[in-house]
């Protein structure tokens, strides 16, 4: 046998990091959990118990909190590349970094209708995450995204046309439910190296919020024929909004809720055009993906 392929590291590493502005007393606090996972040269480590290549996770870990101390930990694609470039320069058996880290949420709370100075509260699941590849030789691979953000239209989504057959039961629908957990990302151009992305970190947080933005108004917006045709047209105008971005990707659960027949009690209308009362699906859910790119 031999070693086909190899990565290690040190996994949910999470990370709190408080700036205090001495000048206004305000504070602002960010949170994320990072994963490292090196490659290189460490075969040995596992074909012949050779530890004196392994690098070990508690170091990484330790680099983790060194680093975050040192550098600043937003936006996320500038501290995934900073954290992946540090490896591979360290140490020259190692050649490549991945660095996820995901960013969670810390809403600054309203008290009194004033933001507050030192205090949050978790808004939502959502999270916004980043996949930084640092590769020695090549550049910095970095797929920014957003996860958790679940949404709902109680109206405006339609889904009809599609194929109808021996095995179809599902009825044509002009007038529908639309739910699901927003998955999105976008992949950015390679970075030739840390100097590259240096030179562009606004562009990370203008196309993190230009994403969620034209996520939700699409969302909104758009009368949906389907949860394929809306999610091409959120994609297609990140890429128009975000130069820097070679392709964007969704994948979106389709959270069905079902309308609840009552005309057994009584002749209770509840369905079509009286339905009010729905069941919330839990499963099968319907899962739509797709990547776009520019034409
Ligand atoms: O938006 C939808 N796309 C689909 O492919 C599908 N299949 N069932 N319901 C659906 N809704």
């Amino acid at each position: 046998s031999q070693v086909a392929a190899a990565r290690y590291g040190k996994d949910n590493v999470r990370v709190y990091k408080v700036h205090r502005d001495e000048s206004t007393g305000i504070q602002t606090v960010v949170e994320m959990t990072v994963r490292v996972l090196l490659e290189g040269d460490i075969e040995t480590s596992y074909t012949k118990a050779d530890n004196s290549v392994v690098v070990a996770t508690d170091s990484m870990k330790n680099t983790i909190y060194i680093l975050a101390k040192q550098v600043p930990v937003t936006p996320p694609e500038l501290f995934g590349s900073i954290v992946g470039t540090h490896f591979i320069e360290k140490y020259k058996h190692i050649h490549a970094a991945h660095v996820d880290i995901i960013t969670h949420r810390w809403a600054r709370l309203t008290i009194d209708g004033k933001p507050h100075p030192h205090s949050f509260f978790r808004d939502s699941q959502e999270t916004r995450n980043v996949q930084v590849d640092v590769t020695e030789g090549v550049g910095i691979d970095i797929k920014s995204s957003i996860s958790g953000l679940t949404v709902l239209k109680s109206t405006n989504s339609q889904f009809w046309g599609f194929v109808r057959d021996e095995y179809t039961t599902l009825k044509e629908t002009w007038d529908r439910i639309f739910s699901t957990d927003v998955e999105a990302s976008w992949k950015w151009k390679r970075f030739n190296g840390l100097d590259a992305v240096k030179a562009v970190i606004p562009k990370f947080d203008e196309a993190w919020t230009a994403a969620r933005d034209i996520t939700l108004k699409t969302f909104a917006e758009d009368n949906s024929a389907s949860v394929q045709n809306t999610m091409y047209k959120m994609a297609d105008q990140i890429l128009a909004a975000a130069p820097l971005v070679e392709s964007v990707e969704y994948s979106l659960p389709n959270k069905h809720y079902f309308e609840v027949d009552l005309s057994w009690h009584k002749g209770l209308k509840n369905t079509g055009k009286d339905a009010e009362v729905y069941a919330p699906q839990t499963n099968p859910n319907g899962l739509i993906k797709c990547t776009v790119c520019r034409a």
